[in-house]
């Protein structure tokens, strides 16, 4: 299982150096991208340059352009969201296989979105992921669900890999590595604790397989 460590605010860059010995995947988050642009991933990369970076950019629409600045910039991840057309799907597999560079696909509300299936058949190298994701906004708004811990096994039913995120920490960690999900995305739960390094070094110890869940992991 790989752990990805989501920062979402500028402050959290602070937390970068502590947290390459913990994270397989370091996501610079909506809106983390939005407010520095791609030099929150320069930064990244820089800063540690053996981890690997995810922007989540949560393209929707304009698939090739965003995909070639993140991807230019050195991420080596990148989100679509599943409502997106085929065409923006396809044009970001694309040039995820160009930069050699992987795609996850973000369910948000639709974990039961049939298409799903025939674009992981398309682009097999750079459709890597499909996401399960609770979203941030219903969960502070007091709608707390487990369903999408409960889509994860629907989604290796169907073949995919499947990176699980939102509101994931100590709390809900035991529920989430029982379904076993290839990716475990945690933010808050780390970067807005009074300890970082320690909560993430409690869920990096608490994983099976640290550092294993690559798509060539399968191969
Ligand atoms: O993509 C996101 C919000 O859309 C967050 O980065 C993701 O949900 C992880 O954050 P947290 O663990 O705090 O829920």
């Amino acid at each position: 299982m790989l752990l990805q460590v989501a920062f979402d605010k500028p402050e959290h860059l602070a937390l970068l150096a502590q947290m390459k010995e913990f994270a397989d995947i370091i996501e610079i988050g909506t809106p983390l991208l939005k407010r520095l642009g791609l030099s929150a991933i320069t930064t990244a990369r820089e800063l540690c340059p053996e981890v690997m970076v995810l922007a989540d950019t949560k393209t929707v629409d304009g698939g090739q352009l965003e995909a070639d600045m993140v991807f230019g910039a050195g991420a080596a991840f990148m989100t679509v969201l599943s409502c997106a057309s085929s065409a923006t799907h396809e044009t970001v597999g694309r040039r995820a296989a160009v930069f050699g560079a992987t795609v996850i696909v973000d369910t948000i509300t639709e974990a039961d979105k049939a298409e799903l299936l025939p674009l992981n058949a398309v682009f097999p190298e750079s459709f890597g992921y499909i996401a399960v994701h609770s979203p941030t906004d219903a969960r502070l708004a007091g709608t707390i669900s487990t369903s999408h811990i409960d889509a994860v096994r629907k989604m290796h039913d169907r073949g995919f890999l499947v990176s699980l995120a939102g509101g994931i920490g100590p709390d809900t960690l035991e529920a989430v590595i029982a379904v076993e999900p290839e990716i475990l995305v945690v933010g808050s739960a780390i970067t807005e604790s009074a300890s970082p390094k320690e909560v993430a070094r409690w869920i990096r110890d608490r994983l099976p397989n640290p550092g294993r869940g690559w798509p060539w992991d399968r191969r």
